[in-house]
């Protein structure tokens, strides 16, 4: 099968030929190069006017010259192209130009989500079954699962993309762009300050850091500090968010998509992360992460093979496309991110060692589950010891506030912020993950409604956090929680619950439906009004 794939969401003119027989893939590119600032729409789509028609040709020429000798012309059997997420004015040129080539050649169109080709390399070289994906790119930065079906949003950005993040600091700084390259050769010679850390579960923002390291070099901090400390800041909390959704998914496979992901720091952070755990880490080489049409032939031609192509009349392009619209033709429904809960990967957990131990001692009536943080190796030193103390501190603290306001939580025996170690009351009988039911669902409802009407945010409530007994459903793992009346806050807490019963219920929607109840039996309405306007935000953001 020989796929012909075009690609033009943002700055990369591309095509490309996938030869499925002969296992190569042969790509052509012309990026846009802005002369100052950022990506500007209308430019970027005048140069894909100029340059996709030339890129197109040259694969073509290369496709007649590679054809089977039976055959005459380029032996085309299908044009793949992006059909988003991306830039309307660019997104509706290579729309076009894929319609005529696969009128011309007359062969099918298939329309790829630009996001799931990100992913669906990294896949494909790997060879793995049902990975996590960590798509780092200029305009996203989310995780990927298979599962049902679809793939699930199990984490994502709650502002900007990553690169784009990046990219806004460097052209405050006068850089051109990209940026992220030049912040890879500036942090070289940095060293560690100090800026805003922010993760909620397994989705996280840049904004305030992004804020404070403008502020930083309009202060006369030393450049090479900044772009070090940016790189520690935000590699560090996309891999804390990963590593969290292994965790959570018990899958032991993670690949990582986009143009960030060429970045050997985030790519040593990852695959620190993943050996300390014993999971394999795939990262595609450098042409299969930054955008390219090759990635694209790639998705087609197992589209293709699907039969999943589409009729010109419905081909429109889509700037919003999100991964889990896809419906995913080319994979086997049964599989899925999700092991079999209580297998032995699922266990391990994402930022601490948990041991039992039965012995009543002293003025502690019963058995004990001990939490100790463990250090990080892929954090820089100061950040993890900072992150570990304060972590502790706020886990002892919100662990026992919440018991004060009714929630049913351990008790707290013993902290110890030097060794990052907690002795909790040994609470339930196992992981609501192993049990997810509708009646355990709508008590936490309830119980995340009790907190927030106290001020209190749980901050990482998902199925692994909540464990479940013939009397009780306690909340466990405030350590990333906090004290706020902020309506926002309160939606994402419940926003983070849902995420993560989505990402592993065989069927969600009821679920939703009873924690929605539960909270809505004892919370204010206006949480769930904001938790929608969370829902319904398109995350994809354009460059700017
Ligand atoms: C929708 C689509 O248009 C968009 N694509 C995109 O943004 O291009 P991509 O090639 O995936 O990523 C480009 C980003 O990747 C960053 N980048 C490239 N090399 C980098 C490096 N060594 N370190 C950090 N960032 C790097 C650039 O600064 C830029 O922000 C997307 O995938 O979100
Ligand atoms: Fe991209």
């Amino acid at each position: 099968m020989r796929i012909l794939g075009i690609e033009g969401t943002a700055w990369a003119a591309s095509a490309a030929l996938c030869d499925t027989e002969a296992d190569r893939i042969f790509i052509e590119s012309d990026p846009y190069e802005p002369e100052s600032g950022g990506i500007h729409p209308r430019e970027a789509a005048e140069h894909m006017a100029d340059a996709i028609p030339a890129v197109i040709d040259t694969v073509l020429q290369h496709a007649i010259e590679t054809a089977p000798s039976a055959t005459t012309g380029p032996a085309i059997d299908a044009v793949a192209f992006s059909r988003g997420p991306g830039l309307g004015p660019c997104l509706r040129i290579v729309g076009t130009a894929a319609r005529s080539a696969s009128k011309s050649l007359n062969v099918p169109l298939v329309g790829v989500n630009h996001m799931v080709a990100h992913l669906e390399v990294g896949r494909h070289f790997a060879g793995f079954d049902s990975p996590v994906c960590l798509n780092a790119s200029g305009a996203n930065a989310h995780l990927l699962g298979y599962h049902n079906g679809r793939y699930r949003v199990l984490g994502e950005t709650m502002d900007t993309g990553v690169g784009n993040a990046i990219d806004k600091f460097t052209r405050h700084v006068g850089w051109s762009h990209p940026g992220g390259p030049k912040v890879e050769r500036a942090a070289a010679n940095g060293s560690f300050i100090d800026l805003p850390y922010v993760v909620k579960g397994m989705d996280f923002s840049f904004s305030g850091i992004m804020s404070a390291a403008k502020q930083a070099a309009d202060d006369g901090e030393a450049i090479e500090d900044i772009c070090f400390s940016l790189q520690e800041h935000i590699f560090g909390m996309l891999t804390e968010v990963t590593e969290r959704a292994l965790s959570l998914t018990g899958t032991d496979e993670l690949v990582l998509g986009g143009g960030v992901g060429q970045n050997a720091r985030l790519r040593e952070m990852l695959a620190t992360m993943c050996e300390a755990r014993g999971a394999q880490f795939y990262a595609p080489e450098p042409r299969f992460l930054q955008d390219n049409a090759g990635m694209i032939a790639l998705l087609g031609a197992k589209m293709l093979a699907a039969g999943d192509t589409m009729a010109i009349e419905d081909s429109a392009i889509d700037p919003n496309f999100r991964p889990d619209q896809v419906p995913v033709t080319w994979r086997d429904s049964e599989e899925s991110v999700a092991r079999t809960p209580g297998s032995e990967n699922a266990l391990r957990g994402a930022e601490a060692v948990v041991t039992y131990h039965d012995t009543a001692a002293g003025s502690v009536p019963g058995p004990i589950a001990r939490k100790q943080r463990v250090t990080k190796q892929y954090r820089h030193p100061e950040l993890e010891a900072s992150l570990r103390t304060t972590r502790t501190a706020a886990e002892a603290r919100l662990t026992s506030d919440a018991r004060r306001v009714g929630v049913p939580t351990p008790i707290v025996w013993d902290v110890d912020t030097h060794t990052a170690t907690i002795d909790f009351q040994y609470v339930g009988d196992t992981d609501l993950a192993e049990n997810l039911t509708k009646r355990h669902v709508k008590t936490i409802g309830t119980h995340l409604a009790t907190l927030h009407n106290n001020g209190i945010v749980h901050g990482d409530p998902t199925t692994r956090n909540v464990r479940t007994g013939p009397e009780k459903t306690y909340l466990i793992d405030f350590g990333l929680g906090f004290h706020t009346a902020h309506i926002e806050d309160h939606a994402m807490d419940l926003h983070v619950f849902k995420q993560s019963i989505g990402g592993t219920a065989e069927d969600p929607e009821p679920l939703y439906a009873a924690v929605e109840a539960g909270y809505r039996s004892v919370g204010t309405a206006a949480v769930l009004d904001r938790l929608r306007t969370i829902e319904s935000r398109g995350r994809y953001q354009p460059h700017s």
